[in-house]
């Protein structure tokens, strides 16, 4: 049932010489930038992908509201479309909420096709990708399928008790957002998340920022990332 077809593939029609569809010959044009302070330019022609990274609580949904409103990315966060797909009652509905409930990671399979389609459905170039990819499989299977690699990748280097301090007082009714759930997303996260941090750091995608701080100032650790860019 799944396809391996690249259907936001409007998206990434005009980049037919970019780096969004040439395999492995994208990293050589990643490995001539030397400072991590450099994002290529987008093209309306083009999609901008940002990937979004940082433990449960480190604010990236926070973040990414300021990111949204600063520079004109649409928002796309993995966990709200799952969260998502739960409301609707989808088939996967119920092994989505026991994955979320039990703080895994849902299969990659699903997570991609979600992301898929609402880029699809976006008429934006800019995107923030938030939440993913949570794992190397994660990540990998973003790029087989959609065929592209992120531009920028941030990620909200947060210290474990603040996370829990956050999460606990986030009040949004997560199924999640219990101690005993926040142990497990830790424990995961801490296991699946440095392989994918190391790949894009080696690529020098890699934006890593202190996320303690008030949101403002944290923010103004990002500002300068997007800099180049015009709303
Ligand atoms: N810099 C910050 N300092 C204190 N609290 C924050 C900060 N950034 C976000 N928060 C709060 O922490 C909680 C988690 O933030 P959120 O953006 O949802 O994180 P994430 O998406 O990474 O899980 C929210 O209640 C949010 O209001
Ligand atoms: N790429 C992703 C993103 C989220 N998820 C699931 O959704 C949950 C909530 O993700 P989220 O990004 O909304 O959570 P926060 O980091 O914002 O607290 C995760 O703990 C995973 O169970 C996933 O399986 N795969
Ligand atoms: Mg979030």
């Amino acid at each position: 049932m799944w396809r391996r077809v690249a259907s936001v593939s409007h998206l990434f029609s005009h980049s037919k010489s970019t780096k969004f569809n040439q395999g492995a010959s994208t990293f050589k044009i990643w490995e001539t930038f030397t400072s991590e302070s450099e994002i290529p330019t987008p093209s309306k022609g083009s999609p901008f992908v940002t990937f979004v990274l940082g433990g449960p609580g480190s604010g990236k949904g926070t973040q990414c509201a300021k990111i949204v409103e600063a520079f004109g990315f649409t928002h796309v966060s993995a966990g709200d479309l799952l969260r998502r797909e739960i409301a609707s009652g989808s088939a996967y509905g119920s092994v989505i909420l026991s994955t979320i409930r039990e703080g895994k990671i849902v299969p990659s399979q699903v997570t991609v096709e979600l992301i898929q389609k609402e880029m699809e459905s976006i008429d934006n170039y800019k995107f923030l990708i938030d939440g993913f990819p949570r794992s190397e499989e994660n990540r990998k299977a973003f790029e087989q399928t959609i065929g592209a690699e992120p531009d920028v990748v941030l990620f909200f280097d947060c210290p474990e008790q603040e996370m829990v301090k956050r999460v606990l007082n986030r009040n949004q009714g997560r199924v999640d957002d219990n101690i005993d759930t926040i142990k497990k997303r830790l424990e995961i996260f801490d296991e699946l998340n440095w392989p994918v941090i190391n790949y894009y750091s080696q690529r020098g995608k890699l934006h890593k920022i202190n996320a303690v701080g008030t949101v403002d100032e944290i923010f103004e650790k990002v500002r300068p990332i997007f800099a180049p860019l015009s709303k």
